[in-house]
């Protein structure tokens, strides 16, 4: 039945699931990671750096989503390359599981330990190794955070734009291959990712643009960098990246409009981009989290469809760029203009986008996050949302929608109660028929959340059989035995 040869943990792992078939077996074959490897990673990063205790591993066994925590039995620290490859040529002869983890915030339960073994937090690895104002560039360590990247770039006049709203790594963010709400206007990770410094599973270190370079272009060979890019901690660990900055830009202005329906809100974005406007920001929340926003984050708006937009640029570009986004919005009957142009309203406005998840919580005190991701082709954008709002609809369920309607992109958050087995059956159904659809209008299951545990079904929709086949072998290539975040991406 097993026709690769599958590390040990593996092959047991995989009889007990065909005999039962069951959820139970998985958990009940996991691994145990032997005490002398707990030794052995202390004599690797020193025994502060190890820790067994029940809350650490908790604290290291899920993400901000729904998925269940699953602890992994040992959490070991890094502080440098050097422990990173040591601790991957360990966990490899003795084929455990090992789970790089980078700030936690990610939404598809990625660190989650679903098959045990030893969990590689490297939020330790905090050097910002060089900024290249004159190149728009810098190389940092896979622990930096990009506000902390942010603040110490603010005299440079240069920032780094993704922004997926909460303070992650940055080589978390490489491999989630996060965006956000700055994406309409300066890409995702993929193309703001120049170079980056990757362990493999056996504890060879590889640079995947080669070590040192940082050009704008390359047509060198394979682009082994953006196969790491949302690779989510199954190809490789990502322990330094080379990152694109961009130009603090001269003027901000921000506004919020609202619409009669979704449909006048989401056409007015496709005309928006379709006239060439080089929106900075362009982001719809439906009336729901409108609501959810204003008693959470204390705004006062219109409980009605809504954009809120940002625009960059020179003084002039500013005043011809908001007169003709101000005449779609009319051209669609938007109305209740209300513009923020000093720091602190802006900023509390933005704040108040970011915080929507807590936000739609708040909902529902005491319930779980269930997100989804999907992106359609812009043109198709109207549709797909109007008509998962009537499946959030027809299923009775709590379902806002926000999105970064620029890149095609939205989400809904289910606030479940993950204690009622039907709800979350019912929310469940509602997020794949979401997906189905999506797929349907030439679109993808997820746009920024990756795949993690919980969208693996719908890879395989998405990719098809063969292309699925292909990433198989990519994983076995890199990491023959398996041991890296095993049940992410693939079953
Ligand atoms: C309130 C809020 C709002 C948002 C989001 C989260 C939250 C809490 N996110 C999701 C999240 O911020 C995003 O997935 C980050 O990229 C995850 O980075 P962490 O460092 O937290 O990775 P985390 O530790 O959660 O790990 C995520 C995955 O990457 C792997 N990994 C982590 N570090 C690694 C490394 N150095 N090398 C290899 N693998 C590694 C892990 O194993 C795991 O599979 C998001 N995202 C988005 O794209 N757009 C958005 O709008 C938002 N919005
Ligand atoms: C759906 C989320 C929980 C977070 C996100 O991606 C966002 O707020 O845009
Ligand atoms: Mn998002």
């Amino acid at each position: 039945m097993f026709c690769r040869k599958l590390p040990k943990y593996l092959v047991t792992l995989a009889r007990s699931y065909h005999r039962t078939g069951s959820k139970q077996s998985l958990q009940a074959s996991i691994a145990k990671v032997p005490d002398n490897l707990v030794k052995a990673l202390a004599g690797i990063v020193g025994d502060k750096n190890v820790s067994t205790a029940m809350a650490v591993r908790e604290q290291h066994g899920r993400d901000e989503s729904y998925h269940d925590c699953a602890p992994p039995e040992v959490v070991a620290f890094a502080e440098s390359v050097e422990h990173v490859s040591e601790v991957l040529k360990l966990c490899n002869d003795a084929e455990v599981p090992l789970i790089p983890f980078g700030s936690g915030t990610g939404l598809e339960g990625g660190v989650n330990a679903i098959r045990g073994g030893v969990c590689l937090d490297v939020s330790k690895m905090t050097n910002i190794i060089s900024v290249h104002p004159e190149d728009f560039d810098c190389t940092v360590e896979c622990g930096v955070t990009r506000n902390t990247l942010n603040n110490y770039l603010r005299d440079t006049g240069l920032w780094f734009p993704i922004d997926p709203g909460a303070d992650a790594s940055l080589c978390g963010m490489c491999a989630t291959s996060a965006s956000g709400t700055n994406a309409v206007r300066y890409g995702t990770m993929r193309e703001n990712v120049m170079n980056l410094e990757v362990v493999l599973a056996d504890g060879r270190v590889i640079n995947t643009a080669g070590k040192d370079r940082r050009t704008k272009k390359t047509s060198a060979g394979y682009n082994l960098t953006n196969l790491f890019v949302g690779s989510e901690g199954t190809l490789g660990i990502i322990t330094k990246a080379t990152l694109r900055l961009h130009g603090i830009p001269e003027d901000t202005i921000s506004a919020v409009c609202n619409f009669q329906d979704v449909q006048s809100a989401v056409d007015t974005t496709v005309q928006v981009l379709q006239c060439g406007i080089q929106i900075a920001r362009i982001e719809f929340l439906d009336e729901v989290s409108v609501d959810a926003c204003n008693k959470y984050s204390k705004l006062d708006m219109k409980v009605a469809p809504s954009l809120f937009l940002e625009f960059t640029g020179s003084p002039n570009s500013l005043k011809d760029q908001t007169q003709l986004v101000g005449d779609l919005v009319k051209m669609n009957n938007g109305s209740d203009f209300r513009w923020a142009s000093d720091i602190e309203e802006r900023n509390h406005l933005w704040k108040a986008r970011h915080d929507i998840l807590y936000a739609c919580m708040a909902l529902r005190p005491g319930c779980k996050p269930y997100s989804t991701d999907v992106c359609v082709p812009i043109s198709n954008l109207p549709e797909v949302i109007v008509r998962s709002k009537e499946e959030i609809q027809k299923a009775g369920v709590v379902g806002p929608i926000v999105g970064h309607v620029g890149d095609g992109n939205f989400h809904v958050f289910f606030p479940v109660d993950q204690s009622n087995p039907e709800e979350v059956k019912v929310v469940s159904e509602v997020a794949r028929k979401m997906a189905v659809l999506a797929l349907e209008f030439n679109g993808t299951c997820t746009g920024e959340h990756g795949i993690g545990m919980g969208k693996r079904k719908l890879l395989e929709q998405e990719i098809g059989e063969d292309g699925l086949d292909v990433m198989r072998q990519i994983k076995a290539t890199f990491d023959p035995k398996g041991i890296l975040n095993p049940g992410k991406v693939f079953f």
